[in-house]
């Protein structure tokens, strides 16, 4: 079991493929992954999360290299939105939810006590998995990040056609940027809550099944564009579907939830943390093999 980098599996992806197709998976065909992630960007160290008296994570161990994508994968309330939910502070607007262990950015406890929540989640941004634009203009969507942080910004035109492009959706929208956000169909407001977020400027992208409400098309569209951010962020994504979590990601965590068996709550925990490959072709664990090939879960 690999449940940290530093002991993440060298073997070599095996050729023989479950039900996820390894064909799929374009992110590693086209690229070297290290054994290791290099450079990370965020760590999750002992990290523990409860609500209330509810243990929902246990001792979770993670660490998310610059200019990767990884994909939290696992059952419903194995805790993989609770994870990606702490690795930008959203948990703290959550009332009764306490986290324990360290979160790091480039080395710094985020949870530390001099540390401005605001400024952890304008560099570590997040896309939810309903489309949600504010009740604004396709423009002010763009604008509205940069003017409420100070952002220092020399021609906000520019600003908000460079984010809508990098979205790969400036195309669609030029003509219209002063018109109603909502009059966008939901995978152009999806990629304009990308581009919204892109607008701040973050380093890191949090992305919470950000195509679960979507169609397969507007699906690829996102897929496309979240294997074209990669060379410019870090993207840290939650996702059910596993042949997303195939297609797009370098690397892949897979979470369980065990019960306790007084109490019968479920507490979630890292399995197995690996390149997706080995994930889905060679997995050292059981458990994800049970899941990744449909008997579990
Ligand atoms: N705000 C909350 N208050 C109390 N318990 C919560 C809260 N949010 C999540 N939980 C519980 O924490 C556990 C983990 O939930 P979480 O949503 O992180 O799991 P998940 O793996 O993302 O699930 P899903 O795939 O269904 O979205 C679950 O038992 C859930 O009921």
């Amino acid at each position: 079991m690999s449940t940290h980098p530093a002991t993440a599996s060298t073997r070599p992806a095996s050729e023989d493929s479950r039900e996820i197709s390894m064909t799929g998976i374009g992110s590693e065909s086209e690229r070297e992954i290290p054994d290791i992630p290099p450079n990370p960007v965020m760590e999750a160290l002992k990290l523990n999360v409860f609500y209330g008296d509810f243990h929902a994570v246990h001792d979770v161990n993670l660490s998310f290299g610059k200019n990767e994508i990884t994909a939290l994968i696992g059952p419903s309330g194995c805790g993989k939105s609770t994870v990606l939910r702490c690795l930008n502070r959203m948990n703290d607007l959550v009332s009764g939810a306490r986290v324990e262990g360290e979160v790091t950015y480039h080395g710094q406890n985020i949870y530390a006590r001099n540390v401005d929540p605001i400024a952890v989640r304008t560099q570590v941004g997040m896309v939810f998995q309903k489309p949600n634009p504010f009740p604004k203009s396709i423009y002010d969507n763009i604008a509205y990040g940069p003017r409420v942080t100070g952002m220092k910004v020399e021609n906000m035109d520019d600003l908000v056609e460079e984010a809508l492009r990098a979205a790969a959706l400036w195309e669609e929208v030029k003509d219209k940027l002063k018109q109603s956000a909502y009059g966008l169909s939901g995978g152009q407001q999806q990629r304009l809550c990308i581009a919204r977020t892109i607008a701040t400027k973050p380093d890191v992208i949090l992305m919470d099944e950000p195509c679960s409400a979507l169609d397969p098309i507007a699906t690829s569209r996102i897929e496309d564009l979240m294997v074209g951010l990669r060379d410019d962020y870090t993207i840290i994504i939650v996702t059910h579907n596993m042949q997303q979590a195939a297609r797009v990601s370098d690397r892949t965590a897979f979470f369980t939830a065990r019960p306790d068996e007084t109490t019968g709550n479920r507490t979630g925990l890292l399995v197995e943390f690996d390149r997706t490959s080995n994930i889905f072709a060679n997995p050292n664990d059981k458990r994800t093999e049970d899941y990744i090939s449909g008997r579990f879960g």
